[in-house]
């Protein structure tokens, strides 16, 4: 018998209270020598980074601390992964999101480099430090001219792209023992970020709050949390799947009808999710996330200079860099989970009828960025997105997705005297025992459909047809989470395309081009888009993708599932 009781196991990190959430509340701090990673999270809020160097709205001296801030990261140890790190995994988890926070704060938090502008200045301050200015007062400080080196380096783009050695190595290391890519991730931002208001009252919705945040906003923590809650609202979701597939298992009567009453249960789960997300609108600015929380996800994929990947130090060959997206919620196993047990096809390569099949699949192209990854090249940007999961919950949507009850399902039938169960005619393609009928050119039968979706299509035994609602009350789910999709759709355009249209206020403004390091404020009167690059055509998702085509093209993908017509 095909074990479904793993999709609630140990062993993919999966807990039947709280979902791809720990069980236990995450670590807040790190202890031994890993303290001197949060004495150093703790100074970038001390030291008021901001993006991009501050816009108008800082000073020379946020601007001077900023730089200390960088330089000390530069000069940190490389500490060895050891002891508690190693052997805890709540401490792993913490000492990752510690090193991803740093290094988006590092990287992001540096000025745009100038052009040339800058090289004299540079070698003046050079000067200044070495003692040799010639007409310059000799009173610069080491310190002062350590800074004024620092501020030219940057201003130069020298350190713009580069994760420090004393990041990059432990944040590596991490990254493999906790088998998800280094860079800040979904699993980083949210399933790892939080801590009760109440320990005693133990997992809540009304009793998680956000740790760490880049910008200090309540926005922000709104963010996470709207995630955070979705997840604790998608534990009882992942439930009604086991217990569905047991049930499909056996798929006698009774069991039909006790997975459509379990579908309309997820219904219920689903609506609470899309309840849930539209909350977002209540305490997360549009204009704060898009201009003051967004930019600091970025990926090496999509930096502000061009995406030009970064090079992690002392890890990787010289010269070579890594192209890996920032945090996306696409990157939440729930939803992947729904659509793989819905079987919702991404890949486009189940038949689902002509239009399911001509529609492109979305993001071909932008999956050569991900090479690093080893993810294959023509991924869709779902399978993607399963590469920055931590691996066991990548391991669980494999499982998940491999589920096949046919060879057992025939002999269960033969045994049960319901030989002859047969699949619906509609849509004909679709069925497990129909596919050698609709191979592809290379004669390949595609993928069959997933257990649910194969019982529903069925429509009789033994030429009795069945008396239940399992058809309606599986396209009820899929309804449900094209619902989900609409209201997602409805806040990506609130959250990025109306801002992408828009100026910068004030104090997100980047520094302009031509900042010298001398002024204390400027303004640059949206010269300068952080998104300047994306802002032109369609705006893009933090993954990168061509967002509002992406998006219909995941809708579509949902309702393409459907076997009665879309009501
Ligand atoms: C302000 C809030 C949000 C914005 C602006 C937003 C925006 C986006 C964008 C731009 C994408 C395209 C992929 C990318 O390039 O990253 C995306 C994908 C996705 N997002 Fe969100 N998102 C938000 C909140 C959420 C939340 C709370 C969830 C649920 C946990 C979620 C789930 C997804 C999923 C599953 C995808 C993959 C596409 C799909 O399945 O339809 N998003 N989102």
């Amino acid at each position: 018998m095909p074990d479904t009781s793993t999709l609630a196991a140990a062993d993919f990190d999966i807990d039947v209270r709280s979902g791809f959430l720990p069980p236990e509340a995450p670590l807040s701090r790190l202890s031994d020598v890993y303290e001197e990673w949060e004495s150093k999270l703790e100074g970038a809020a001390h030291a008021g980074l901001s993006l991009y160097g501050g816009g108008p709205t800082t000073n020379f001296h946020r601007r001077a601390s900023a730089r200390r801030w960088r330089r000390s990261i530069r000069e940190m140890p490389i500490l060895p992964l050891q002891g508690v790190v190693l052997a805890d995994i709540r401490h792993a988890r913490r000492a990752h999101l510690v090193l991803s926070f740093l290094a988006h704060f590092y990287l992001h938090s540096q000025p745009e480099p100038t052009e040339d502008s800058l090289a004299p200045l540079a070698q003046g301050w050079n000067e200044a430090k070495d003692g040799k200015g010639k007409g310059r007062e000799h009173d610069v400080s080491l310190e002062a001219a350590d800074d004024a080196a620092d501020a030219a380096q940057e201003a130069a783009g020298i350190y713009a792209a580069t994760v420090p050695a004393s990041l990059a190595v432990p944040w590596t290391g991490l990254s493999r023992h906790l088998d998800l890519p280094p860079i800040l991730t979904y699993a980083t931002t949210v399933l790892w970020n939080w801590q009760y208001k109440d320990p005693a009252r133990g997992l809540a919705l009304d009793n998680v709050k956000i740790r760490n945040t880049f910008s200090g906003t309540a926005s922000e923590e709104h963010f996470y949390l709207i995630s955070l809650l979705i997840e604790l609202r998608g534990v009882e979701a992942l439930e009604l799947m086991r217990i569905s597939l047991d049930e499909a298992f056996v798929a006698d009567h009774l069991a039909r009808r006790r997975i459509a009453h379990y579908l309309s249960r997820l219904v219920a789960v689903v609506h609470d999710l899309t309840t849930l997300l539209a909350k977002m609108k209540e305490a997360c600015d549009p204009v704060t996330f898009y201009w003051g929380i967004r930019p600091w996800f970025r990926g090496g994929d999509s930096a502000p200079r061009g995406g030009q990947g970064w090079i992690y130090e002392g890890v990787d060959e010289p010269g070579q860099k890594r192209l890996l997206n920032g945090p996306s919620a696409g990157q939440s196993s729930l939803i992947h989970a729904l659509d793989v047990f819905l079987d919702v096809d991404h890949t486009r390569l189940k038949p689902r009828g002509a239009a399911h099949s001509a529609r492109q699949q979305p993001d071909v192209a932008h999956a050569l960025s991900e090479r690093d990854a080893g993810i294959k090249e023509n991924a869709t940007f779902m399978e993607k997105m399963q590469m920055y999961m931590p691996g066991p919950h990548r391991a669980f949507l494999t499982h998940l997705r491999n589920l096949s009850f046919d060879d057992d399902h025939e002999t269960f039938c033969r045994l049960n005297g319901l030989e002859g169960a047969s699949p619906s005619t509609s849509p004909p393609s679709d069925s497990a025992s129909s596919s050698s009928d609709d191979m592809d050119v290379d004669n390949v039968p595609p993928p069959p459909s997933h257990p649910i979706r194969s019982l529903a299509i069925a429509k009789e035994v033994s030429g009795k047809p069945f008396q239940d609602d399992l058809a309606s009350a599986y396209d009820a789910a899929l309804i449900s989470l094209r619902v989900l999709r609409d209201e997602h759709m409805r806040i990506a355009a609130l959250y990025i395309i109306s801002q992408a249209r828009k100026q910068p206020p004030p104090e997100y403004a980047p520094l302009p081009k031509n900042f010298t390091g001398r002024a204390e404020v400027e303004r640059v009167a949206g010269a300068q888009q952080s998104d300047a690059k994306e802002a032109p055509g369609a705006p893009k998702g933090t993954g990168g993708t061509d967002l509002v085509s992406f998006l219909k093209a995941c809708r579509s993908n949902t309702t393409d599932a459907l076997l009665g017509p879309l009501r």
